[in-house]
């Protein structure tokens, strides 16, 4: 099969593909209009009566008792334990970019003028460990004009290469390869035209939690932000207040229908069933990470519409057959609404868009979105009339690819699910009759979103693009909402520090003490 990678120079489209978000949500409704209703998933009068009754007996816990819930039916119950992390996160210093990781050093003269020229000896995928080819006897100065390709996530070549410390981004290079008579590639170069900053695009190790931060406290409500928290430091279960009959209380009655399907991608991800652990994880050369995204979105869904059968399908490793045969499958098995996290960015081992498209005849109606986070998701349809179809019974299937960066995947979640998801939703019930619920109460009304006051002013953010901060509302004043301290889309210690998201339109450069910005919770 040919490789999303093929091609001797590597093109510096940029940005060039990226739609606004307001286009990327005018396509999102367009999928979801009233002429691919499938009647099937619509809930009844009774199923909706049914989850309410359950609804309220979960506010009955007894604090007299205790038991283990496995996380991603803890959300709503009342923890009874105060967990810290167990160890630091990342563990060691990563790469926050698909690219190349360089001396920062060798860089300072590089001009468009006059590149510099960097010889790729190896190529680290995220869970790779570093197993240079280069000699023994290579000295530092000959590593200096070397570099590693390195993935987003993948571990620097800190014990081997210690002086390539930053990275330069793929498309902000020339790719070039040597070519042997047979047509064999001898060697690949890179051509660098400008300085990269000591440690750029490098995420250290300990950034996210330290050992010891705390996660969870007793008497928290459990919600998909603690989920993530958790799973992203190996741990799946937690004891929560209530008798054993909450045990089944959230195991709503969804059988026999399915209508998202969540999937996990990367080699290096750990799935959160211990089923469907895959054999790769069990090498100890891994640098192996838990799912955190996957029960951060099942966990969500699952909370936003009780009603929706919503199913972790655990993780597929970034190969093309894995990743074909686990979504053919999916589709088959009869949903609605794919949601894939990881693999849409610019990496080697990016399959999604080529899977989807290419080898299953999905139509993609955008790959990139001037937002942050989250900028390279994509959203594609499955129909019938699919090229490669397979067989969907009538039924359009919407694909979401979102980023695997998990603040990433969380906003995608927020700004572009939910809206197709409440858009489908409402549009089911208006052509059948059927009325659905669409979130679940458990401590008083839903929260929707509304305009709030900035308590302080913002540094400046980037043209053109959207942004959507993590936020935390004022404690004295309802009204007001802060920027919550040190964001990055790999920090999940983030998501635990927010309680909302504060969109900042594109057209808006800077933002002051007292505007009014749209605010939605977590
Ligand atoms: N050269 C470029 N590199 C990257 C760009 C870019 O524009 N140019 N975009 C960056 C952005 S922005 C994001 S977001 C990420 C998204 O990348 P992918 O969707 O391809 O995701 P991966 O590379 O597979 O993973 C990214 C990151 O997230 C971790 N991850 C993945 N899945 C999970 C999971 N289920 N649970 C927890 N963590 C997960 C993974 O280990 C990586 O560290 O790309 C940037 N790169
Ligand atoms: O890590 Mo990426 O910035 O979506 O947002």
């Amino acid at each position: 099969m040919a490789s999303a990678f093929d091609g001797a120079t590597c093109s510096n489209n940029k940005d060039d593909n990226l739609v606004t978000y307001e286009e990327a949500l005018s396509r999102i409704r367009r999928v979801a209009a009233p002429n691919h209703v499938r009647n099937a998933t619509a809930v009844n009068q009774s199923s909706l009566a049914e989850s309410t009754k359950n609804d309220s007996s979960w506010k009955t816990w007894d604090e007299s008792e205790t038991f283990t819930s496995p996380l991603l039916r803890a959300v709503g119950l009342i923890s009874a334990q105060t967990l810290v992390a167990p160890h630091a996160t990342p563990e060691y210093d990563t790469s926050a970019m698909d690219g190349f990781a360089v001396c920062s050093a060798s860089t300072v003269h590089a001009t468009e003028e006059h590149p510099l020229t960097f010889r790729v000896v190896d190529s680290i995928a995220a869970g790779d460990s570093f197993k240079c080819k280069l000699s023994s006897n290579t000295e530092c100065h000959e590593a200096e004009r070397v570099c590693v390709e390195i993935m987003t996530g993948a571990v620097f070549p800190e014990n081997r290469l210690p002086q390539l410390d930053g990275v330069v981004k793929i498309e902000d290079v020339v790719m070039t390869e040597d070519y042997f008579d047979g047509g064999q590639v001898v060697s690949r170069c890179i051509r660098v035209s400008q300085p990269v900053k000591a440690r750029q695009h490098r995420r250290p190790a300990g950034s996210d939690f330290q050992k010891g931060d705390l996660l969870i406290q007793q008497g928290d409500q459990v919600q998909p932000c603690h989920v993530a928290a958790l799973a992203s430091l190996g741990l799946h279960e937690l004891c929560v207040y209530g008798s054993h009959k909450l045990r089944h209380l959230n195991l709503l009655n969804t059988e026999g229908k399915l209508d998202v399907a969540v999937l996990s991608t990367g080699s290096e991800v750990l799935s959160h069933s211990p089923p469907m652990r895959q054999p790769y994880a069990m090498d100890p050369e891994k640098h192996i990470i838990p799912d955190s995204n996957g029960p951060y979105l099942v966990s969500t869904l699952r909370q936003k519409y009780p009603n929706l059968a919503v199913r972790y399908v655990g993780v597929a490793i970034d190969k093309e057959e894995a990743l074909l045969n686990i979504l053919t499958d999916v589709l088959r098995s009869g949903c609605e609404t794919v949601i894939t996290s990881g693999g849409v960015s610019r990496g080697r081992y990016d399959l999604i868009r080529y899977v989807v498209e290419t080898l299953m005849g999905g139509k993609v109606i955008f790959h990139g979105v001037k937002i942050r986070p989250g900028a390279p998701l994509l959203f594609a349809t499955f129909d019938d009339d699919s090229k490669k179809g397979i067989d969907l019974t009538g039924r359009r299937v919407a694909f979401f690819g979102v980023p695997g960066n998990p603040v990433a995947a969380a906003a995608a979640l927020q700004f572009f699910v939910v809206p197709y998801l409440e858009a489908r939703l409402s549009t089911i019930a208006q052509t059948t009759n059927a009325c659905y619920q669409l979130r679940r109460v458990i401590n008083g009304p839903p929260r929707a979103a509304n305009n709030m006051t900035m308590k302080e002013a913002l540094r400046r953010k980037p043209k053109n693009t959207t942004v959507f901060w993590l936020s935390r509302r004022s404690a004295s004043d309802s009204e007001t909402v802060e920027i919550t301290e040190d964001q990055a889309s790999y920090k999940l210690s983030g998501l635990l520090e927010a309680d909302s998201w504060v969109l900042v339109p594109a057209t808006q450069t800077e933002i002051f003490r007292g505007d009014m910005l749209a605010c939605c919770p977590l």
